[in-house]
């Protein structure tokens, strides 16, 4: 699956719209012969001119709510991180306003229309037809803060990163230069894909990996799994909860060297934090950078996690130390999912 926001087009504010529509309209009215006396040519003109406003007013707004998704129908994931971007609910009443007006805007034309039709009068018929501009001028004003929102949260949506809801994913966790990044990339051969989110400053590494022929993503996010919760603010933990919809499995790294900055005891401690948080989730541990790290340090992490019946694994992510036997522990853990999705996609390629 795309960016299911990528379509969203630049959205027009009032004053855009009613410009283009008043000039489409006049356009329209000077192409145009009426027949027929006085009476019948002004009604002729100044219904195309309410038709014609009625319709590229409506047409604009119709394409803002065709190119942009629903919130309900969102998977959870996009969900989350929707609420994370951008506030759900104000997205939500942004979309309705825009309904809202469509279908007002169309019931006026339908009743000036009608009594442009019934008039005869010539002043009266352009006076109907004016008071009608003026009331969708009116509405568009109404929705104006809206389509200024709906403009700046597509903004930041069409950047959201572009994860594969439908692969199994596995979330990088631990401190701030383990080797996240490091590890990210020999497991994966694509270049991580990088996105900016507003709760991290380096944004979102993403990498997809093929074994046999099948396909599994692995996502680092720095900011996010690295900081004690303490610390993490409402749209952290937002974010997180979005991970939590997506993730398969859990990939934790401790950095034994302590040349990531962080003594093993902090990372012990966080450790024990996302291991509740994602309690329900299989665990795959890792020493990473075990190249540099004392036999000493290293010893203690391992203790560490054999009291709480944690196996482990050495690696040295960057000398690819580790990786081969790495990769087969997520293959066992993932397999069977894989396997699942393998025969829905035979039983679909079957039907
Ligand atoms: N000696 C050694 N250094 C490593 C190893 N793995 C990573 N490093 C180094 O550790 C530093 C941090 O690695 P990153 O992969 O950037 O760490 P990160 O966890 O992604 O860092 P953030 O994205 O800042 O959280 C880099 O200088 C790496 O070169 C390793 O196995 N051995």
């Amino acid at each position: 699956m795309r960016n299911p926001f990528e379509k969203m087009p630049t959205i027009l504010l009032a004053d855009e719209i009613i410009d283009k529509a008043f000039r489409r309209a006049e356009k329209a009215a000077s192409a145009f012969t009426p027949r027929g006396n006085i009476i019948s040519k002004a009604r002729q003109r100044e219904e195309l001119r309410v038709r014609t406003v009625s319709n590229v007013t409506r047409d604009s707004l119709r394409k803002v709510l065709d190119r942009t998704p629903g919130v309900s129908t969102l998977p959870p994931f996009y969900q989350e991180l929707l609420d994370t971007l951008v506030d759900k609910r104000m997205f939500h009443k942004a979309l309705a306003s825009i309904n809202w007006a469509i279908k007002t805007i169309r019931g006026l034309e339908e009743r000036y229309v009608e009594k442009i039709r019934y008039s005869r009068d010539p002043k009266e018929i352009a006076k109907l037809r004016r008071e009608f501009y003026g009331r969708v001028a009116s509405i568009l004003k109404d929705i104006n803060d809206n389509l200024e929102y709906l403009n700046k949260a597509r903004d930041v949506l069409k950047d959201m990163p572009v994860i594969d809801l439908t692969l199994p994913t596995i979330v990088i966790a631990g401190h701030p230069n383990v080797g996240k990044s490091t590890l990210l990339r020999k497991l994966t051969n694509a270049k991580p894909e990088v996105a900016t989110y507003p709760f991290t400053t380096k944004g979102i590494n993403v990498g997809q990996f093929e074994e046999h022929w099948l396909k599994y993503q692995v996502i680092d996010t720095p900011g996010l799994l690295d900081r004690p919760i303490s610390e993490r603010n409402e749209i952290e933990k937002q974010a997180i909860l979005a991970l939590r919809h997506l993730g398969k499995l859990v990939i934790y790294i401790f950095d034994p060297s302590e040349y990531c900055g962080y003594p093993i005891e902090d990372q012990m401690h966080l450790f024990e934090e996302i291991y509740e948080e994602f309690g329900d989730f299989p665990f795959i541990v890792v020493l990473n950078k075990t190249d540099i790290a004392s036999e000493d340090k290293i010893r203690k992490v391992e203790e560490f996690l054999q009291r709480r019946g944690i196996k482990s694994l050495r690696i040295a992510a960057e000398k690819g130390i580790g990786i081969d036997e790495l990769k087969s522990k997520v293959i066992e853990i993932i397999k069977p999912e894989m396997e699942a999705i393998a025969r829905s996609m035979g039983k679909t390629e079957g039907e």
